[in-house]
C-alpha cells in the first residue's frame, strides 16, 4: 500500500547572490496514517524547510513527493494550495489568533478560507467538535485575551482539526508554553493521531520528541531516522 507521505531525495538549495546553498540534502522521509513523527535538529539544521516541503508551501529542487502514491512535485499552485487545505493543518509556536474574534470564530476562520462557506449548521457543528476534540468547548465564546498560553494554542490546534487533515504538521508548538502546558498541548496533538490523523511534530523538547512513535534527527540537511530500543 503507498505511504501517505513519501519524499525521496528531496533537495533543497538556496540561491544567494554569490554562493548557493544546500539546506536540505537528499532527504527520504515516508510516513503512514496515524504515526507521529519528530524532527529534531539544531536551529538552522533545515526543519522549518523541510515541514515547508512537506506542507506544499515550498518545492523541492530535486527529488519526489508522492502524497498518497501520486507526485505532487510538479503541481500547479492552484491545485498545490487546494492540496494543502484539504490534507494539512499547521501549528506554529505563534498562535497567530485574531484578537477581536472569538475561539469558535478563530477556528470557523479556517472554515471560510478553505472550502469556502460551509452551511451555518454544519459550520457551527464542525467548530464546536473541534474544539470540543481539544478540550475547550467551554471557552468558545472567549477572546483570546482572556485565555492562558495552553489555551490559546489549542485553539489553534483547533482551527487546524476543523477541515479534518489528514497530516498535522506542527512547528514548535510548545516553544512559548511552560513544561507543563506543552505537554497537554502534545497530548492534544497525539489525541488527533488516535483518529487517523498523522503528526509532524518539529521540537527542541526531547521529552516531546520521546513521545512520537518514531523520531528523525535532522543535521545539516540530513536526515537520519533514530533507531530506537
Ligand atoms: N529564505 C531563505 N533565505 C536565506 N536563507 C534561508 C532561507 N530560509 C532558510 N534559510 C537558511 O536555511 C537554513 C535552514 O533554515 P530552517 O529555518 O529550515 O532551519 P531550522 O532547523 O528550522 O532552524 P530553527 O530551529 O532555528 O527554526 C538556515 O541556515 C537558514 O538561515
Amino acid at each position: 500500500m503507498s505511504a501517505l507521505i513519501e519524499l525521496a531525495g528531496v533537495t533543497k538549495t538556496l540561491k544567494g547572490q554569490q554562493q548557493r546553498r544546500t539546506i536540505l540534502h537528499g532527504v527520504d522521509l515516508r510516513v503512514d496514517a496515524g504515526e507521529s513523527l519528530a524532527i529534531v535538529g539544531r536551529s538552522g539544521s533545515g526543519k522549518s524547510t523541510l515541514l515547508s516541503i512537506v506542507g506544499l508551501f515550498d518545492r523541492p529542487d530535486e527529488g519526489s513527493y508522492l502524497l498518497d502514491g501520486r507526485e505532487i512535485n510538479r503541481l500547479p499552485e492552484r491545485k498545490a494550495a487546494k492540496l494543502r487545505s484539504s490534507h494539512f493543518g499547521f501549528v506554529f509556536q505563534r498562535f497567530f489568533l485574531l484578537k477581536h474574534l472569538t475561539a469558535a470564530q478563530n477556528v470557523a476562520m479556517a472554515l471560510v478560507n478553505g472550502q469556502g462557506w460551509l452551511p451555518r449548521r454544519e459550520r457551527r457543528r464542525r467548530v464546536l467538535g473541534a474544539l470540543d476534540q481539544v478540550g475547550i468547548a467551554h471557552l468558545a465564546k472567549n477572546r483570546p485575551a482572556k485565555m492562558s498560553g495552553g489555551e490559546q494554542q489549542r485553539v489553534a490546534i483547533a482551527r487546524a482539526l476543523v477541515r479534518e487533515p489528514r497530516i498535522l504538521l506542527a512547528d514548535e508548538p510548545t516553544g512559548a508554553l511552560d513544561t507543563e502546558t506543552g505537554t497537554a498541548v502534545i497530548d492534544t496533538l497525539l489525541g488527533a493521531t488516535r483518529r487517523g490523523c498523522a503528526l509532524i511534530l518539529v521540537t527542541h523538547d526531547r521529552d516531546h520528541a520521546a513521545r512520537m512513535s518514531r523520531i528523525c534527527d535532522l543535521t545539516d540537511g540530513v536526515l537520519a531516522e533514530r533507531v530506537r530500543a
